[in-house]
């Protein structure tokens, strides 16, 4: 891991603000205020229920739902905390696999704005059955809004991950041709790659994500290790857009 000096947090910042491709990570001041509003409650975020099969997902509550998937160790549950402004509601664990559940989130008082859907992860460490839980809850919940897809900036993508862009395309286009939920890719941990090589490591997963998946909207980089935390913003804005309050 690199080690972040404020000076080296300093330029990575400067390098992420600088990029076109990455401005869309900066604050976009007409529309956060929205999105301030539906997270404005860290403490009244609480969890509502994991489901380890397809039998015991919560009935819906009949608010719009978000979910995200990644490799494990990809940081999606970090990434989830940091969203709702909680050190430590979902679990995370340096060692991969640590989710094995889809557990459900509820973001502000009941009864609640929104739910967060965190996932295991999926690839070498990940387990068939998780897949198909994962695979059945895409096509059973009318609530879903959108799926967040986590990359690594420091292993960029792998076959793996090519393979669940492919996947999840797949599902955007619903038969009659509407689009019941859409995917957003986020780029976690910029922290971990030098700052000078960061354009150029962004460009090329962007350029990747859009071969496998053309209809993923274009990646948010985000560092959960910065301080404060780049890109987390951008990301609550997308889920408040997602699910209808922007
Ligand atoms: N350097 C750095 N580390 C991060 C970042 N986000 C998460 N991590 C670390 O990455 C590790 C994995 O994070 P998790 O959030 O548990 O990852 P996950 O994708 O939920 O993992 P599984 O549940 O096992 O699939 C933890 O040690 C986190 O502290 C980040 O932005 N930068
Ligand atoms: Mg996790």
């Amino acid at each position: 891991m690199l080690i972040h000096t404020s000076k080296c947090s300093a330029q990575l910042f400067n390098v992420l603000k600088s990029r076109p491709c990455l401005r869309s990570s900066v604050r976009a001041k007409s529309t956060l205020s929205a999105a301030e509003q539906v997270f404005a409650d860290p403490g009244a975020a609480e969890f509502v229920a994991a489901a380890g099969s397809l039998k015991s997902i919560p009935m819906s509550q009949g608010l719009p739902e978000v979910i995200v998937t990644g490799r494990a160790n990809a940081g999606k549950s970090t990434l989830f905390n940091a969203v709702i402004a909680r050190k430590a509601l979902l679990h995370t664990s340096s060692k991969a696999g640590r989710t094995r559940e889809l557990n459900f989130f509820r973001v502000g008082e009941a009864p609640g704005k929104l739910l967060l859907v965190d996932a295991p992860g999926y690839g070498a460490r990940g387990r068939k059955e998780w897949g198909e839980l994962f695979d059945n809850y895409l096509d059973t919940r009318e609530e879903l809004r959108r799926i967040y897809i986590l990359f690594n900036a420091k292993h960029g993508l792998n076959n793996f991950d090519r393979g669940m862009l492919e996947h999840i395309s797949q599902k955007l286009l619903s038969a009659r041709g509407t689009q019941p939920f859409t995917l957003q890719a986020v780029i976690t941990k910029a922290d971990l790659v030098p700052p000078g090589k960061l354009s150029e490591v962004i460009t090329k997963m962007r350029k990747e994500i859009f071969a496998s998946a053309p209809l993923c909207l274009p990646p948010i980089i985000t560092s959960c290790e910065m301080n404060p935390a780049f890109g987390v913003d951008k990301v609550r804005e997308s889920i408040a857009q997602a699910c209808g309050f922007i």
